[in-house]
């Protein structure tokens, strides 16, 4: 609800819609009410606007976006309109965090007022949007061109310094807010309002107007691969140097285009999957779940081995002010850890704090050091022998109630918790490179990890800013699972006639960020091979003996990958691989060398050259994965397709305006479609078992149901 209290001359508006104060369909009826009133009432000479709670307001209610609610009257753009068209000065008075439909409120209105520890940003092109509300014609006007981009595009939060500095706000106050806003609202009582108006100015710096939009309109079409909203934004704001009222016009036209296309839906989705997955449980048995369980109170974590994963997950345990004992068996690979961690926690700019963060890190060759932790993440090599004998040796060093963890990228929970006397306490917390950096923190759970193990997990994630999603333990988890399939199809691509830079370009076209061939450079080649060769699939020196070359273990197989891992083309890392690279650049350059082998093996095996469309190279790529994801539902190893989503948005680089794998077949596709494409590319393709479609599929697609619908309905 909204509050209406009068203080003297000052009629005081409080948002009071707890705990985000978002501004659903009863708070703006009862904020226009409220103003109508004020407006009304004779004794009463201005205005203020401001939000009880921890902040203004988070903007707009998101869950209302697709129901009849966000347009009823009186809808948020009618009430901007009325602020703005009042004849009494409305001051708005923000603090905490003030977002999207906020600063719509603040900015038609004659003064801005907000407390120093503010924060102000525009995520509407985060949930596909135009900032409409005459929010991308006013703000230009007020902060220009460059400061508007800035914030309506990149959606990045301003400071209260930063705001005052462009010219949002017109004060920065200290003081109790309500306090204030009414001593500045009954100073401006007597002020004219015509020039307080902001959609009455021009904006600033108009000469050099089209060189800011060019700029930004450049940069937009290199970063939005495929987004709608970004360049639609910037389409808005260059309507502002029109006159306010063919600008409002043409934002309103662009805000209705973004409004109702199915990418705001997606992003939505993906806005609200990602806090979803947070009401974590059991799949197989919701009664453990988030709230049945109760999580350990953890102060300190140990690391077990120092390589590219130890590091980067010690330095996010380290910024969330975790003391850490880092154990690592080679001493040079120690120092040198150390030496990355200090410096990446020192780069940064608060560096009083920070130093206090790398105090915490105890780094050492000695197990026995672990004896205090009430953690411990192990990520030495991922050798199952390895971890087992690690597990051995934690289980007797680490005090009894400690949990251990595996950041194994994909063997079985089970077989290492049962090196221990404690598998209740062993479970896996699946981190992606680079570990302070990527916000997905993949946990599985073994077949006797306690709740409160998970729940532990679980929360640990979100101390240190990941987003925990939960599933079950089978050979490569949720996630490698099904990313496995999109390069094996790939590959297969490449012998009935593509290049990997065709594939790549298709794949980046349709918006992650590098193609799999890029990937598999980047991450390294020798990587996936070691674990072919593990998993009996090749050898270092080629197949394994009386094995034929193109197929293996009952299904289609492409060498390609493991040949040029035998002639050391590891990707980046070795300056070849997929592509080459010129010393010191990471700038992916199609090889001659790469081409010919393909030609080769084509010639050599009897494979027919073909073109192939763009659309089957998505076809190819995507669609074994999602079937594999309808798998992974139907073996309940996942709770819900948002998990799935989820995992892939954050942990793949999923394009996140598709809403995920499983979103994007079910919204964008159709689950009729897709089955029956998957049904004709296994009559083509017979020999590869990811073409056969998961029962949940068929069934789905046969009664018409919904994926999301259904998943909506079964969530707790
Ligand atoms: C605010 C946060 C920073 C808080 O973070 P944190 O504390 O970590 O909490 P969370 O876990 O994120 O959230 C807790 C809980 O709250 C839910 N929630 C958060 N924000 C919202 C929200 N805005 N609405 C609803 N619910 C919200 C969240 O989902 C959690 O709940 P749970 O899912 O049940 O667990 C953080 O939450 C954050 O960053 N939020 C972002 C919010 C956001 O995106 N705000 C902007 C919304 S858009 C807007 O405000 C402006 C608009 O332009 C709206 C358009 C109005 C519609 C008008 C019709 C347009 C028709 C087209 C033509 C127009 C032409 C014309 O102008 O006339
Ligand atoms: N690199 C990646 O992108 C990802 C890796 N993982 C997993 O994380 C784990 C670690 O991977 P990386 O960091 O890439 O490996 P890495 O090879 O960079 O580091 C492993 C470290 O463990 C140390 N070590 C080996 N045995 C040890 C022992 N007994 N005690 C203490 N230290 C020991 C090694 O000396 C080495 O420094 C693996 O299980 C891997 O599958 C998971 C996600 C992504």
């Amino acid at each position: 609800m909204a509050e209406y209290v009068i203080y003297e001359t000052v009629a005081v508006l409080q948002i009071n819609n707890p705990p985000l104060n978002v501004l659903s369909h009863h708070v703006r009826r009862q904020l226009m009410s409220g103003l109508q009133q004020a407006l009304q009432d004779t004794a009463v000479r201005s205005i203020v606007i401001m939000g009880k709670g921890q902040i203004f307001t988070a903007g707009a209610d998101v869950k209302e976006f697709g129901t009849e609610k966000a347009l009823s009257d009186p809808s948020l753009p009618t009430l901007v309109e009325a602020v703005a068209a009042s004849n009494k000065p409305v001051v708005t008075a923000f603090h905490g965090t003030t977002l999207g439909g906020g600063v719509a409120l603040a900015l038609a209105s004659h003064y801005r007022l907000a407390a120093s520890s503010v924060k102000i940003g525009l995520p509407e092109v985060e949930i596909g949007i135009v900032p409409t509300c005459g929010v991308s014609q006013r703000l230009p006007r007020l902060v220009g061109l460059q400061t508007a981009v800035q914030m309506i595009v990149s959606a990045q939060t301003m400071s209260a310094q930063q705001a005052l500095t462009t010219g949002l706000l017109d004060k920065v106050v200290s003081g109790d807010l309500l306090s204030e806003a009414v001593g500045f609202a009954k100073s401006v009582e007597v002020q004219a309002l015509a020039d307080r108006r902001v959609g009455s100015r021009a904006v600033p710096g108009a000469d050099t107007a089209e060189d800011v939009l060019d700029a930004a309109r450049k940069r937009l079409v290199r970063r939005s691969r495929g987004a709608i909203a970004p360049l639609t934004c910037l389409q808005a704001i260059q309507a502002s140097l029109l006159p306010f009222e063919t600008g409002m016009k043409r934002e309103a036209e662009l805000g209705q285009y973004l409004w109702t296309s199915w990418q705001t839906g997606a992003l939505r989705y993906a806005f609200l999957a990602e806090r979803t997955v947070k009401r974590w449980y059991l799949p197989g048995n919701k009664t453990v779940n988030y709230r049945t369980a109760e999580p350990l109170v953890i102060n300190s974590v140990g690391v077990l081995g120092a390589g590219t994963m130890g590091v980067g997950i010690t330095i996010c345990l380290l910024q969330a002010g975790l003391k850490v004992v880092l154990i690592e068996a080679n001493k040079t690979q120690l120092d040198k850890a150390v030496t990355l961690i200090q410096r990446s926690l020192g780069g940064r700019s608060h560096s009083k704090q920070l130093s206090h963060q790398a105090m915490q890190l105890r780094a050492t060759t000695d197990y026995r050091q672990l004896g205090e932790v009430d953690l411990v993440i192990e990520a030495v090599f991922e050798d199952l022998a390895l971890k087992r004998k690690v597990f051995q040796q934690l289980d007797s060093v680490t005090k009894p109630q400690a949990i251990l963890a595996t950041n194994t990228s994909g063997l079985d929970i089970d077989k290492i918790a049962s090196a221990t006397q404690r598998p209740d306490k062993v479970i896996g917390t699946h981190f992606f490179s680079p570990a302070n950096v990527m916000r997905l923190l993949e946990n599985i759970y073994g077949r006797h990890t306690s709740p409160e193990t998970i729940a532990t997990a679980m929360q640990l994630g979100a101390t240190i800013g990941k987003v925990g999603v939960l599933v079950g333990n089978c050979p490569g988890f949720v996630g490698n699972r099904m990313k496995g399939l999109n390069f094996t199809e790939a590959m297969f691509l490449l012998e009935e006639g593509a290049e990997p830079q065709d594939v790549d370009k298709v794949l980046e076209e349709f918006g992650f960020a590098m193609g799999p061939f890029r990937v598999s450079d980047l991450a390294g080649g020798d990587v996936h091979w070691r674990r072919r060769i593990q998993a009996g699939l090749t050898t270092e020196q080629g197949p394994p003996p009386n094995t034929p070359l193109l197929y293996r273990q009952g299904n289609r197989y492409c060498p390609l990958a493991d040949m040029l891992c035998m002639q050391g083309r590891f990707g980046q890392k070795t300056g070849a691989g997929w592509y080459r690279y010129e010393s010191g650049s990471r700038a992916a350059l199609p090889d001659a060398v790469v081409h010919r082998l393909i030609l080769k093996h084509r010639q050599d095996n009897g494979l027919q050259r073909r073109n192939i469309s763009s659309q089957e190279i998505v076809e190819r790529c995507l669609y074994p994965l999602i079937n594999e994801g309808f798998r992974i539902l139907e073996e309940g190893l996942a709770a819900g397709p948002q998990d799935i989503d989820v995992i892939f948005l954050l942990g793949f680089g999923w394009p996140r305006h598709t809403g995920g794998p499983m979103y994007y077949a079910d919204k964008v596709v159709g689950l009729g479609i897709l089955l029956r494409c998957l049904e004709k590319y296994r009559a083509l393709h017979p020999r590869s078992a990811h073409w056969v479609p998961s029962s949940l599929l068929q069934t789905m697609a046969t009664q018409g149901t919904s994926l999301t619908a259904w998943a909506a309905g079964s969530r707790l």
